[in-house]
């Protein structure tokens, strides 16, 4: 478990973290969301002992780092930045690792095993590709086989295949009742790999809750229809007083609305329908709507406001 009780970092003026207080829980996987600059690489780094809060504090399964009596045992971290000597063999990195923190030799044949580089062990690291370095990163965070581990932005550049790898990873590792807590930029990947998301924006917490409950709350729900008389159906509706959007695409979205009223509307007055789905927006929509008001440098929008509410009276 890690508990964070008012965590803040400032450098100089700059808040980059502020007051956060959440628990990250064990035997689920914890996506951990915000904004570039939001202050996720802060937190994690402080959560590691490598950086020291302003005010606050982090608890790894009730200690602070500090106090952690082999720190590898209790938590282990892939961070971005490569971390190793590109003339050792990944065997021997490994080595170094457990040897200086008391970690039994056995124990880097097991990781090597569990990443897949058994093969490659003897390998000099500086020939390994990205994919072999962050499974790499990852033996060494799982070296002193640790119950907390920490992944920031695990898959950035890997193939679908190393993808997968760390996802299903993360998940294992979280149904052994271990805690996980990943960063990553990728949405996508996030929906289908945490359970639980922690949300910031300019370093305060804007969410902590479980992925769909966050997606229900923030993103919206509609109900896209396909139809080859799509200006029978669009009277038919609005005569129903059903709010429609007109997509650029040229379907049709009724937000909120109930897909049988629909489909029996269109029944009742023999329109054909190609489709008619309940949808529900995606992480990456719910995600840029509760961060829109944080983002620090905002790009100029190019693209037109949905039109939502469109008043489409008949004859239009
Ligand atoms: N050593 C430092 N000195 C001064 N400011 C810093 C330092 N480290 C981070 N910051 C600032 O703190 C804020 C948070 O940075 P941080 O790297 O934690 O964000 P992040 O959420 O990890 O961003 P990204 O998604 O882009 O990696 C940013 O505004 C950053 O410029």
């Amino acid at each position: 478990m890690i508990e964070l009780a008012g965590l803040t970092k400032r450098y100089g003026e700059k808040v980059a973290v502020d007051r956060l207080t959440f628990t990250v829980r064990p035997g689920v996987v914890t996506g951990f969301l915000g904004p570039n600059g939001a202050g996720k690489s802060t937190t994690m780094r402080m959560m590691l002992g490598l950086d020291r809060p302003t005010a606050g504090e982090v608890r790894i399964d009730g200690r602070p780092y500090d106090r952690l009596k082999d720190p590898l045992t209790s938590i282990g971290a892939l961070l971005e930045a490569k971390a190793w000597h590109g003339g050792r063999s990944a065997f021997h990195h490994l080595l170094c690792l457990a040897q200086s923190n008391g970690i039994p030799r056995g124990r880097v044949h097991e990781v090597l095993e569990t990443v897949g580089l058994a093969a490659v062990a003897r390998k000099k690291t500086k020939t390994f590709s990205l994919g072999m370095g962050r499974r790499l990163g990852i033996a060494a965070a799982l070296l002193g086989d640790p119950r907390v581990l920490l992944f920031d932005e695990p898959v950035n550049g890997l193939d679908p295949e190393g993808i997968h790898w760390i996802r299903t990873l993360m998940k294992s590792l979280a149904a052994q009742g271990r805690t996980v807590f990943v960063s990553s930029h990728l949405m996508n990947e996030m929906a289908v790999t945490a359970d639980h998301l922690i949300v910031i924006g300019r370093g305060r917490l804007l969410a902590d809750t479980s992925m769909a409950e966050f997606i229900r709350r923030n993103a919206r729900s509609y109900v896209r229809i396909r139809t080859p008389e799509r200006e029978r159906l669009l009277d038919v509706l609005h005569e129903a007083g059903v709010t429609v959007v007109e997509t650029l695409g040229g379907d049709v979205e009724v937000a909120d609305g109930k897909a049988e009223r629909i489909g029996e509307l269109a029944a009742q007055h023999r329109i054909v329908l190609h489709e008619l789905s309940p949808r529900q927006a995606s992480l990456e929509e719910a995600f840029m709507r509760l961060t829109a008001q944080t983002v620090e440098y905002h790009a100029q929008d190019e693209t037109p406001a949905p039109r939502w509410g469109a008043d489409r009276r008949k004859g239009n």
